[in-house]
């Protein structure tokens, strides 16, 4: 069970949103995928999710193309910004419709849910604040049996009681049922522990994807004198990810493992995943 993506191409306005992506999407794997601003992220997802028409390029389900494949659409669910439901009607008839659309919702759970973010099927959609909505959104997403779940910044204008939720119901129905998630937020922080591997996409293009126990190789951040942190650099050969000026210090991303001796003077910390992100797509060279 997985989706295969290759090659895949789609322009707006003569430009491309999203240029010869390739991805693998396996079977029981909890995946971000981060970009900055306008990076193609939410192109993406809508073209995972047959929202939106590819240009070029294959989407494989099990083998088989995706787009107008039904049972194959049936098994993945995006939410994202948009409701198609009823925005006037009960959160519960929302509930109802994707029961009838996708079959085996997990009603239990949904109210558990809505419970903990102080929330009621009772209430209408359109009554809710805009963080309240995303929460109903994630409720609704995670109580479906559908195999791939797809996050666009769901997350975004909940507050960090109702983000904690979300992610610890991410685990939990995780842990029940062992599906495909692909979260895209700007929170990397925060949703960096749920993850085991990552997407990195810049202007379109898929530039890296790592698995998140691979990340303490991939780079770490060095600080000290110019001079010093510039003698590290090239007497090992190293490539600089990220350089920002502390007064008389410099702090440089710099690419590969951490050694574990370095002269006196010189401090190295590992990257988190924002800092590794920020640092290689934002870096400037020293
Ligand atoms: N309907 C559209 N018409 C024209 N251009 C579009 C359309 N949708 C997206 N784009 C362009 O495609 C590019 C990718 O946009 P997309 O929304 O996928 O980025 P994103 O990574 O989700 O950004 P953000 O993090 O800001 O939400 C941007 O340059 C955007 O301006």
């Amino acid at each position: 069970m997985s989706i295969t993506i290759t090659n895949l191409y789609k322009i707006f306005d003569k430009r491309p949103a999203i240029d010869r992506v390739s991805m693998e999407l396996d079977p029981g794997i909890i995946y971000g995928l981060f970009g900055r601003n306008g990076a193609g992220k939410t192109t993406l997802l809508n073209l995972i999710a047959n929202r939106l028409k590819a240009d070029s390029g294959m989407m494989l389900i099990d083998g088989q193309p995706l787009s107008e494949n039904g049972p194959g659409l049936a098994r993945i669910y995006l939410a994202d910004s948009s409701w198609p439901y009823s925005s006037w009607g009960r959160v519960g008839q929302a509930f109802h419709t994707a029961e009838a659309l996708y079959g085996g919702f997990d009603g239990e759970l949904a109210e558990q849910m809505l419970k903990d973010f102080g929330l009621s099927t009772e209430r209408r959609f359109s009554s809710l604040s805009q963080g309240q909505r995303q929460e109903v959104k994630a409720t609704l997403a995670l109580c479906l049996p559908v195999d791939y779940v797809l996050f666009d910044e769901i997350t975004s204008g909940v507050d960090a009681a109702g983000r904690e939720l979300i992610y610890r119901y991410i685990l939990r129905t995780y842990e029940q049922r062992e599906r495909t998630y692909l979260l895209s937020t700007h929170i990397m922080n925060e949703i960096e522990p749920l993850l085991a591997r990552a997407y990195i996409i810049d202007h379109g293009s898929m530039v890296q994807s790592f698995d998140l126990e691979d990340l303490p190789h991939l780079g770490f951040s060095l600080l000290g004198k110019p001079e010093q942190v510039e003698l590290f650099i090239k007497s090992n050969g190293r490539r600089v990810l990220s350089r920002t000026s502390l007064g008389q210090l410099v702090q440089v991303g710099v690419s590969g493992p951490m050694p574990e001796e370095l002269p006196a003077g010189l401090l190295a910390q590992p990257l988190d995943l924002q800092s590794y992100f920020v640092a290689t797509t934002e870096g400037e060279q020293l």
